[in-house]
């Protein structure tokens, strides 16, 4: 948002002598809405018109955690949060109605940098569609933590759960895997000191040139094609969720809830892994696919020949068996990897 961050009372300006009322004047200014918002941001809550079951769901991000200054801009940090709420919908074969918006930051943050996560979050909101309806603000001692909840419908009528894989079906993906974490990785080896490599700069995609330029600014702000969703809802996918916490985490997860074994695909997934591997070499490239988070592509189950245009076959579904659900990689039980914040 080069136009707000030049604009406004000035670049150095904290949140503190903004004060609440002008953050919220800041925000309100960058938003957009749709005819079933009834009442916007600016009352006690939104009222908003749903003609069937809503979606509900939340996903916070937290400076030090999930993102650093270093790498990622307050733009970046908007777009990404939305971003992930969005694919949480679209994991459920659904589309957003509405945005709620938290930001909990010390009053010495720059408005700058509140200003920049509007627009971040102002950008995607438009382009995506899905208005903020509300929000709230908090002050803390130091963290900054940005929270969203996302409200949706399923524009097919059938919400998709994690629960209803059977054992002989086709486990396919809708998009990349392992980008993300790849540019999270190009981003380590960068460093975070400081030096201009390392450094966000706000223009290109950052350190690193040609492909792993992309993988960096796919770190940065996910743009997993949200529309596969309810094009699996429609072709009769019977277990999905968005890749968050890596491929093989996030399918034990369907396979622990669905009852089944998954076995993933060496081959498939070797290709998929391809990409990375003269930059980061083969076994890191292959720990991207498999245990990679924020990809945000959808991860879902089909009945054998019914995979929609666009999804790729990683594997397939067979009966649990006495060994009990999980995720098969080369003949064996994998358990480990994938991204845990307790580290369990
Ligand atoms: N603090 C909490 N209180 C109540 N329910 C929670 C809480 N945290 C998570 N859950 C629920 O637990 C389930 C798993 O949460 P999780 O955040 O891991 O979702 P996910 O889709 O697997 O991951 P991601 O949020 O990265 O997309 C969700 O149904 C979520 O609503
Ligand atoms: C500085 C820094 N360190 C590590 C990571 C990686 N990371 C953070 S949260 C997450 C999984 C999804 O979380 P959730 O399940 O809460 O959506 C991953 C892979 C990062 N982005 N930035
Ligand atoms: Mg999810």
């Amino acid at each position: 948002m080069s136009g707000s961050e030049e604009s406004g009372a000035g670049g150095s300006q904290t949140l503190g002598e903004l004060g609440e009322a002008g953050v919220l004047k800041d925000i309100f200014a960058t938003l957009t809405t749709t005819d079933s918002v009834l009442v916007g941001p600016g009352d006690d809550t939104a009222l908003l018109a749903v003609s069937g079951p809503v979606l509900a769901t939340t996903d916070a991000m937290v400076r030090g955690r999930d993102w650093l200054d270093e790498w990622s801009s307050a733009h970046d940090v908007g777009v990404k949060v939305v971003m992930q709420n969005l694919a949480d919908l679209a994991a459920m074969g659904g589309v957003g109605t509405g945005l709620l918006v938290t930001l909990i930051a010390p009053g010495a943050l720059p408005a700058r940098w509140a200003r920049d996560l509007t627009a971040g979050i102002a950008e995607i909101s438009a382009a995506t569609g899905v208005p903020v309806i509300g929000g709230d603000l908090s002050s803390s001692d130091g963290a900054v933590a940005v929270s969203v909840t996302a409200l949706g419908e399923v524009p097919g009528g059938r919400a998709v759960l994690r629960s209803g894989a059977e054992p002989g079906q086709e486990v396919a993906v809708s998009g990349s895997l392992g980008r993300s974490a790849a540019g999270l990785e190009v981003l380590r080896r960068s460093g975070t000191d400081g030096s201009p490599s390392g450094r966000h700069t706000g223009l290109g995609a950052g350190p690193g040139a040609g492909p792993a330029a992309g993988w960096v600014a796919y770190h940065r702000r996910p743009d997993p094609d949200l529309s596969q969703g309810p094009a699996a809802a429609a072709a009769g996918a019977t277990a999905m969720l968005d890749v968050s916490d890596g491929l093989v985490r996030d399918g034990g997860r369907i396979a622990t809830a669905s009852t089944v074994r998954i076995d993933l695909d060496e081959a498939a997934i070797g290709a998929l892994a391809e990409e990375f591997v003269s930059e980061l070499g083969s076994a890191p490239a292959l720990d991207c696919v498999l245990t990679g988070g924020e990809e945000h592509s959808l991860l879902a189950t089909f009945p054998v020949g019914t995979v929609p245009p666009g999804w790729t076959v990683v594997g397939h579904t067979a009966e649990a068996g006495t060994a009990g659900p999980g995720v098969w990689w080369r003949g064996e039980r994998t358990t480990g990897g994938g991204w845990d914040h307790f580290g369990g």
